[in-house]
């Protein structure tokens, strides 16, 4: 392969008369314009040949394809890659040379067939694949739409309201139940895929099988007078979940227009919006945030060194609560045997029934058998003392956030597991050098810093410290990854990188209550800016315990920026800790519905008159706009120190961690990414000015200042930091 290329296809006819076409891009057979234009020329050569009866397509090494080139998108975004003519691809290739043509095709799918890959196969007057097959629709979760015929084929082929799930959910369906829905003609065992899509090929040549093209199809649509009724359905939902995102609906009008006005119109509208959509700015968050995602397992200097992940067999977690029980979940879940320890019988055996209960709301919903429940739960032991820990490859560490307890811990861990194993410990704010103070064992001490629900959230921050070996790094990475987790590496500091860009969000909105904004307008305008939720309904969740303790790591470390309310104090000395009490900044019933509190402005008024600020009629009135770059401006300044210290080594990082650790919205981009959307003079220039007026909580650091000056991205890389990974 041309090194300058990305991927192909290959082609061999056979003495059966059948052509197979092979699509070869490593790792996912993605279609690239170099094996979609090499294709193209393939099934042209296929078609005007005398010894070529009938077409076979298929994918290289056991995967038929991931869809269309993804990085295609960031070119055309980018302007490095004209955008071909609109329609090029799926109207004058996929639909009048592939499935127009007079010689049948045939896919033969093993593995992926997603997105472009699918809409390919589709266009195929057959599809006959192994029985581990995914087939799906995944673009809209990247921003795009189907854009290679999808959204008339599928419709087409298992009806309205399956492909209407299908696109919306991007969820993919197995071979069986493609089978059902018939979007799967045959399914058959790998060893025998090629040579049935072969024979199939030439039965349709022999009129022996039905030759269906599927843009042609009508069995499967509504009437149209119901089409319009569940299209109308569907964007109502759409609207509700996806309030901020364009390409849904736009998606669906390309469906509808198929439905109404017939498939080459709906093609061309499909064509014509697939193009429109690759230059919203939610799509370009949302292929930044695929990418980022997969390039936060790539650490310089620590997976580029060929070191293999050691195998764990055992771990052991100390701290049955909420955390350490979460983390066991995940854990057996991806079948580790583990071992709880807790201090009592009575600790010990809540521990195992919190782990119980999470499995058991797996069964309930029917996504875990009894069987399989019983088989996980038998990977958990539980015990009382360290004797059972000699040969455990790893240790999580998850109780309570107590410096003196911790290093108690990690010393006695020294003592009594082999010189081999990790110790983790699940801290959410504590520098772990202090944890593993009284051992001598810093070159394999790590944080694991899981995120509540540790066995439901997908992100686990790895800390290391200058200590941690790489070694330790790829092991836990790997755990990570067995684990479904997407994992950030980030350097040791107080709050590691998540809680040190959590801080300021929750910190700014107290801030703005204190010198008169409405609480509940600021968590209203920061749920429609797309958090799951607002700042004040957040703490309520958490409880006001973990807030405060947290608030006390970041005043005793940060007490330069820390803004110090007492607005949750006020509040605990009332017995209101959030949620769990049913009070807080939110009343909530029995259902745990909020609703706003009158109450809240006696202890604001209190807090105000402790901290001596005034009410600003300025804040008092501000805008959604202004809301939101209140409270978020600030996390991009901490996000700039944590990038500038070396405690990420990309922008990137910081964004997945943003996402799956603040909820912050995927199709922003992350908050860097979101920042250089804004650009960095507009936010230095607004941080500058606040802190000038309401103090330093809000000053700009000294690289959001650099940066800003120039109008220089913030994502670009730190050259000479200091970095501490
Ligand atoms: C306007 C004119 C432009 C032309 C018209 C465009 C019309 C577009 C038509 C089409 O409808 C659009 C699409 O097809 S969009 C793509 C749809 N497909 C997907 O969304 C699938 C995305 N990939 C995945 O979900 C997963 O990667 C996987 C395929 C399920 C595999 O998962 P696994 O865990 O095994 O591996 P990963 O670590 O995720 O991926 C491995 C590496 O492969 C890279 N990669 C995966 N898919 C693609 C892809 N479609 N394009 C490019 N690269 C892909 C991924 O980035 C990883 O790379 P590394 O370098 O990190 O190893």
């Amino acid at each position: 392969m041309d090194s300058r290329t990305k991927g192909k296809t290959v082609m061999e006819v056979g003495g059966d008369g059948v052509a197979v076409i092979t699509l070869i891009n490593p790792p996912v057979n993605s279609l690239s314009f170099d094996v979609l234009y090499n294709l193209k020329s393939n099934y042209e050569e296929a078609l005007s040949r005398n010894d070529v009866k009938a077409i076979v397509i298929t994918g290289a090494k056991g995967k038929f394809s991931g869809g269309f080139d993804i990085s295609g998108f960031g070119e055309i975004q980018k302007g490095t890659r004209k955008e071909p003519k609109v329609g090029y691809i799926s109207i004058d290739i996929i639909t009048d040379l592939l499935e127009a043509a007079r010689k049948p095709s045939v896919a033969a799918i093993d593995g992926l067939a997603l997105g472009g890959g699918l809409e390919l196969s589709m266009a195929c007057h057959a599809r006959i694949s192994t029985p581990g097959a995914q087939l799906g629709l995944p673009e809209l979760q990247l921003g795009v739409i189907p854009g290679f015929g999808g959204t008339q084929r599928l419709p087409r082929l298992v009806g309205l309201t399956k492909a209407l799930e299908m696109i919306l959910t991007s969820k993919p369906v197995r071979a069986e139940e493609g089978h059902s829905l018939g979007l799967i003609d045959a399914v058959v065992p790998s060893a025998e895929l090629l040579t049935t899509a072969r024979r199939w090929a030439l039965d349709i040549v022999e009129r022996r099988k039905p030759w269906i093209s599927s843009l042609l199809k009508t069995d499967k649509l509504p009437p149209l007078g119901e089409a319009r009724e569940i299209l109308k359905f569907a964007r109502g939902q759409t609207r509700k979940q996806a309030p901020n995102m364009k390409h849904p609906l736009m998606c669906l009008d390309a469906l509808e227009t198929g439905i109404v006005s017939g498939p080459r119109v709906g093609l061309e509208k499909e064509a014509e919006v697939g193009s429109q959509v690759i230059s919203l700015d939610t799509t370009k968050g949302l292929i930044h945030v695929f990418f980022s995602q997969r390039g936060t397992v790539k650490v310089p200097g620590v997976t580029d060194r060929g070191l293999m992940p050691r195998k764990i067999k055992k771990v052991a977690i100390i701290g049955g609560g909420l955390m350490g029980s979460g983390i066991a979940t995940a854990l057996i879940l991806s079948s580790y045997p583990v071992i709880l320890k807790e201090v009592n019988e009575k600790f010990l055996e809540a521990g195992i029934g919190r782990v119980k209960a999470n499995l058991q709301s797996r069964v309930r919903k029917g996504s875990m058998s009894k069987e399989k429940f019983e088989k996980t739960m038998s990977l958990l032991k539980g015990s009382l003392d360290y004797e059972s820990f000699r040969d455990v490859d790893m240790v999580i560490e998850a109780v309570i956030e107590n410096i003196s307890l911790k290093q108690q811990i990690f010393a006695d861990l020294e003592k009594y597991c082999p010189q081999h194993c990790i110790l983790a410990s699940n801290t959410s704010t504590i520098d772990l050098n202090k944890i593993g103070e009284r051992t001598k064992s810093q070159d394999r001490i790590v944080g694991a810093h899981f995120f509540s629900p540790a066995h439901v959230m997908p992100l686990l921050e790895i800390v290391r410290t200058n200590h941690t070996s790489a070694q330790v790094i790829v092991d836990l990475l790997d755990v990570g990854k067995k684990i479904k987790k997407t994992p950030v590496v980030v350097g040791n500091c107080t709050g590691f990188a998540v809680n040190r860009m959590f801080f300021p969000y929750t910190q700014a909105a107290m801030f703005l209550v204190e010198r008169g904004a409405d609480p509940y307008l600021i968590d209203s305008a920061v749920s429609k800016f797309g958090m799951p939720m607002g700042p004040f309904r957040l703490c309520d969740l958490v409880g006001f315990g973990v807030a405060i303790a947290t608030a006390t790591q970041f005043i005793e470390n940060f007490p330069e920026r820390t803004y110090k309310s007492m607005i949750i104090p006020l509040m605990q000395e009332d017995k209101r800790a959030g949620e769990a009490t049913r009070k807080g900044f939110y009343l909530y019933d029995d259902k745990r519905k909020a609703k706003p509190d009158p109450e809240l402005k006696k202890y604001i008024e209190k807090a105000r008159s402790i901290s001596g600020g005034n009410v600003d009629p300025k804040l008092v009135k501000l805008s959604e706009k202004e809301i939101i770059e209140m409270t978020f401006f600030p996390v991009v300044n901490e996000a700039c120190r944590v990038f500038a210290e070396g405690i990420a080594v990309k922008a990137a990082d910081l964004d997945i961690a943003a996402i799956m650790g603040m909820g912050f919205p995927p199709y922003r981009g992350g908050i860097m990414f979101w920042a250089d959307s804004i650009g960095s003079k507009y936010i230095y220039s607004r941080l500058d000015e606040w802190s000038k007026t309401y103090g330093d909580f809000f000053k700009p650091c000294a690289f959001l200042a650099e940066r800003g000056s120039k109008g220089a991205p913030l994502s670009a890389p730190v050259e000479q930091a200091r970095s501490r990974l």
